[in-house]
């Protein structure tokens, strides 16, 4: 089993909020993501990166356990070198590249960084042309610039195809999980998209529900108010622990050796549901081991 890190949160940080940029590894996120992108006007893009480098490099120093991940500009925009420059002086966990459309746009970046800098990259998925082909980018690898995760891009999505953004995201859905699947045949990861209405609690929790239920990592959030139903949302719950506590270990048993198929408290049990009984309790593992 591949180790687990815990996605439950991404945080949304703009590297032009000084205050927020403080805050934000202190809120139980299990990812930061410090933004250069659209959060950040124009006029602040150079300050933002030069704050977002000195508050990686503190964060390193100081060893948090957050995962720490910038946003850099878009691949045709004046600020990505300057982005891609600063992303490998600062070595933060991983680079979340927005608008990635095409395996070639990976290309190009991973081209455009230093070849002494080794790191993940994130791509978001959010344009038209990605979610025809996701799994043409989650398949283009790379041993050095390996990419690691898929980011739902909603909003971006919403502008570029006049797509609504409804409750119960029907009209999206077809893309959320052509996009999931092309994460799983990589053996990657992929985050939901962010939820715009800050103070419509029960429909965030939904959402989170939903996108949890679609068999998304986590999700990606734009403020404290949301870390905490995310994370509870992508954690496994008491009933579903304690189910995977009973079967994970019912074919190690001797009298189950040869045996494929079990009957459990009336469930059909197979080989695969422990499998994913096991990650299930490493996954809560590992959020445990962060206290
Ligand atoms: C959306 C906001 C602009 C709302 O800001 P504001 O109304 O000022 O928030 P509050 O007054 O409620 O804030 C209370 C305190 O919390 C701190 N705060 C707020 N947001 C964050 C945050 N994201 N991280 C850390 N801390 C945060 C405030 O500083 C307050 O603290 P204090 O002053 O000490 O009391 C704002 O929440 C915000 O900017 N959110 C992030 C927006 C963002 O990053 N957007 C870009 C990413 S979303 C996206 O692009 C998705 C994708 O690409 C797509 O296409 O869909
Ligand atoms: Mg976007």
């Amino acid at each position: 089993m591949k180790p687990i890190r815990p996605r439950r949160s991404a945080l949304y940080v703009p590297g032009s909020n000084p205050r927020a940029m403080a805050k934000a590894p202190t809120l139980g996120a299990d990812v930061v993501i410090f933004d250069l992108e659209d959060a950040v006007a124009p006029s602040e893009k150079d300050a933002a990166r030069e704050r977002v480098v000195e508050a990686v490099a503190a964060l390193r120093q100081a060893g948090t356990s957050t995962e720490i991940v910038v946003r850099a500009n878009g691949l045709d925009t004046p600020w990505i070198e300057a982005d891609l420059a600063a992303v490998g002086a600062a070595r933060p966990d991983a680079l979340l590249l927005p608008k990635i459309s095409r395996p070639d746009d990976l290309a190009r970046v991973r081209a455009r960084i230093a070849a002494d800098v080794a790191l993940p990259l994130w791509a978001m998925i959010e344009t038209p042309r990605a979610v025809l082909d996701p799994l043409a980018i989650a398949e283009a690898q790379d041993a050095r610039l390996p990419l690691a995760v898929l980011v739902l891009g909603l909003n971006d999505l919403s502008r570029e195809t006049g797509v609504r953004q409804l409750p119960g995201r029907a009209p999206m859905l077809p893309w959320m999980m052509t996009a999931l699947a092309a994460a799983r045949t990589a053996g990657i990861e992929i985050l939901d998209g962010v939820f715009n209405d800050i103070v419509d609690a029960a429909g965030f929790a939904a959402e989170c529900l939903q996108g949890r239920d679609c068999g998304f990592d986590g999700k990606t959030v734009i403020h404290p108010q949301q870390v905490a139903g995310a994370n509870a949302a992508f954690a496994p719950g008491p009933e579903e622990l304690a189910w995977a506590a009973r079967i994970a270990p019912v074919f190690d048993l001797a009298e189950n050796a040869g045996k494929g198929v079990l009957r459990v408290e009336g469930h059909m049990v197979e080989r695969l549901h422990a499998d994913m009984a096991k990650r299930l309790l490493a996954l809560a593992a590992a959020i445990a081991a962060k206290g």
